[in-house]
């Protein structure tokens, strides 16, 4: 299929399901956020990782603040990303007393002088996503910001965050998408990596 279709594609799917998430409930978020918990537990990374990267919810996305919380209890640095200038992604240290400042995109990122890690140092990357499938393939706001940063092979466990109702068949994808290699919903942890082709 020629590029201009897929984009075509993509911007239909994203319309699509990010009107499907905006109706789920304030009840049902909340329902989610917890469930997605139990997901995220089953992750073999989970207890060894020291570094973890999450998102402040937006949008409808499924909110990780609950993980945020319990990764900091058990002793974890929580990373969010920050929107270069360059459009650029970097990860910096959020901690809860910290002042977050809203982005080009009304979504709050720590302050530029926040400790930034690297992308490799980091253990775990959860990702936000619209849509995603059973291959781990993902769509995005459409800003190519995590594909970008995600060029390179070695680096943390890639874990989309995601309500099960944002799932796809199959996801069209380019050649410069990154798959992730688990999907965690409300319902469950999809190990992604052996159904990737
Ligand atoms: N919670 C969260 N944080 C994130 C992302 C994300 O998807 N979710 N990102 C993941 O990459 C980056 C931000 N990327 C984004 C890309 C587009 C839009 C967006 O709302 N686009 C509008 C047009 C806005 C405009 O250009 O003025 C739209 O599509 O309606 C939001 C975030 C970094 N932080
Ligand atoms: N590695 C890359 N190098 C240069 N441009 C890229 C790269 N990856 C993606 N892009 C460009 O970024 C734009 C958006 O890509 P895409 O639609 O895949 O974003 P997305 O994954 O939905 O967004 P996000 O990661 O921000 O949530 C496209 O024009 C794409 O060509």
């Amino acid at each position: 299929m020629p590029m201009p279709d897929i984009q075509q594609r993509k911007v239909e799917l994203r319309r699509t399901l990010r009107q499907r998430r905006a109706a789920l409930t304030k009840q049902q978020q909340l329902t989610a956020a917890a469930d997605l918990q139990q997901a995220v537990r089953q992750l073999t990374a989970w207890n060894a990782a020291t570094r973890i990267a999450l998102y402040i919810a937006s949008d409808g996305e499924i909110d990780p603040a609950l993980l945020a919380q319990q990764a900091r209890e058990s002793g974890k640095d929580v990373f969010l990303p920050v929107i270069g200038p360059d459009k650029s992604l970097a990860f910096a240290l959020w901690q809860p007393q910290d002042n977050l400042k809203d982005n080009h995109y009304n979504i709050p990122e720590p302050m530029p002088d926040a400790k930034r890690c690297e992308l490799a140092q980091l253990d775990i990357l959860f990702l936000p996503l619209v849509g995603w499938d059973e291959g781990g393939r993902r769509l995005g706001m459409g800003g190519g910001f995590y594909d970008r940063a995600l060029t390179t092979d070695s680096g943390p466990v890639l874990v989309g965050l995601a309500h099960e109702c944002q799932r796809l068949e199959r996801v069209p994808v380019t050649e410069q998408d990154v798959s992730m290699d688990f999907v965690a919903t409300n319902a469950a942890l999809h190990h992604c990596k052996e159904n990737t082709v």
